[in-house]
């Protein structure tokens, strides 16, 4: 999967993520309205309008980006029915085209992980049959119990030839209360980019790993000691648009090939027909507001990258 993931950015020139995070609060009146009225106000009323509000906007987007990533607790917050879009989304993503990145966060003693791995990567065996239950292309990964709560995705990742982003410094302002702390002089951080490089060079796809990194687009310098750190790895930025990240801010994130790096952006996407900028669409029109977030994300990261 990672050389569809390379080969997508290569064909799109975008090195972007849409996030498919669809909160309620984000998905407009008429498309709730509809949903309601079929399935009323109930669980199965809210995964009806998640997955219509994602539909249109991977119908809009498809073309120009080479990978979405839906956050699974978006979807979970609406029960079973809630998972049920989650999965509608991710066949849906993968008969455009579209890499799939899980964002599970996972992460448990080794045969709990394993349990995931399957649920999430894999496929799980009932009497004489097999199945893929969620079938994402790459899920996150929590790497706080070390090794033996990581090498089951691993292991899984090798047999069904997906990938892994592992959680190595996160965009969030705790992300440093236990991720700075030092130890021998050294940040957790780096620690754990250097566990990532070591777990991936076992794991070559043609250019990059299947096994990559989160480093949050809030923290560059980081990011800029870290992409040296895992040269093989792809790194997932998440953390542009709502969370503050720009074009600028990320250019040390990518090798000097202009790959190694791929740049999340959720509610700056889904939303942008909040935003003032795309108000001009109108909620009407909210997938075209988001094919134009898309066109102007990718033109500020290739403008940083060329000016570089
Ligand atoms: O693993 C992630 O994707 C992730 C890691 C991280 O450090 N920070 C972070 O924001 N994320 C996720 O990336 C998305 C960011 O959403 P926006 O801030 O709306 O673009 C959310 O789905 C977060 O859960």
């Amino acid at each position: 999967m990672i050389n569809k993931l390379v080969e997508n950015i290569k064909k799109t020139n975008a090195p972007i993520v849409v996030g498919l995070d669809p909160m309620l609060g984000y998905i407009p009146d008429h498309v709730k309205e509809k949903a309601f009225g079929e399935f009323g106000e109930t669980l199965d009323g809210a995964a009806e309008a998640i997955w219509q509000f994602n539909k249109a906007i991977v119908d809009q987007t498809y073309d120009l980006i080479p990978a979405v990533k839906p956050q699974i607790a978006m979807y979970e917050q609406f029960g079973i029915p809630g998972l049920m879009a989650f999965k509608k989304t991710v066949d849906y993503c993968k008969e455009k085209g579209l890499v799939v990145i899980g964002d599970i966060k996972r992460g448990d003693i080794g045969s709990t992980s394993a349990a995931y791995a399957t649920g999430h990567l894999g496929k799980v065996t009932v009497g004489s049959k097999s199945y893929a239950p969620f079938d994402e292309d790459f899920v996150t990964v929590n790497p706080y119990l070390g090794s033996d709560g990581v090498n089951p995705f691993i292991d899984v990742c090798k047999e069904e030839k997906k990938g892994l982003f592992i959680l190595v410094k996160t965009s969030n302002p705790s992300s440093g209360e236990f991720q700075d702390q030092l130890i021998d002089g050294r940040p957790l951080y780096e620690l754990v980019g250097e566990k990532v490089a070591e777990w991936g060079e076992s794991c070559m796809g043609d250019e990059y790993s299947y096994i990559g990194a989160v480093v949050g687009a809030t923290y560059p310098e980081m990011g800029k000691v870290l992409r040296k750190i895992m040269p093989k790895s792809y790194i997932l930025v998440p953390g542009y648009g709502a969370q503050g990240g720009q074009g600028k801010d990320l250019v040390h994130f990518f090798n000097e090939d202009g790959l190694g790096a791929i740049v999340n952006s959720s509610r700056g996407i889904i939303a942008a027909y909040k935003q003032e900028k795309y108000a001009k669409f109108g909620a009407e029109n909210f997938a075209d507001a988001s094919r134009a977030a898309v066109e102007d994300m990718i033109a500020d990261i290739s403008q940083a990258l060329g000016n570089r």
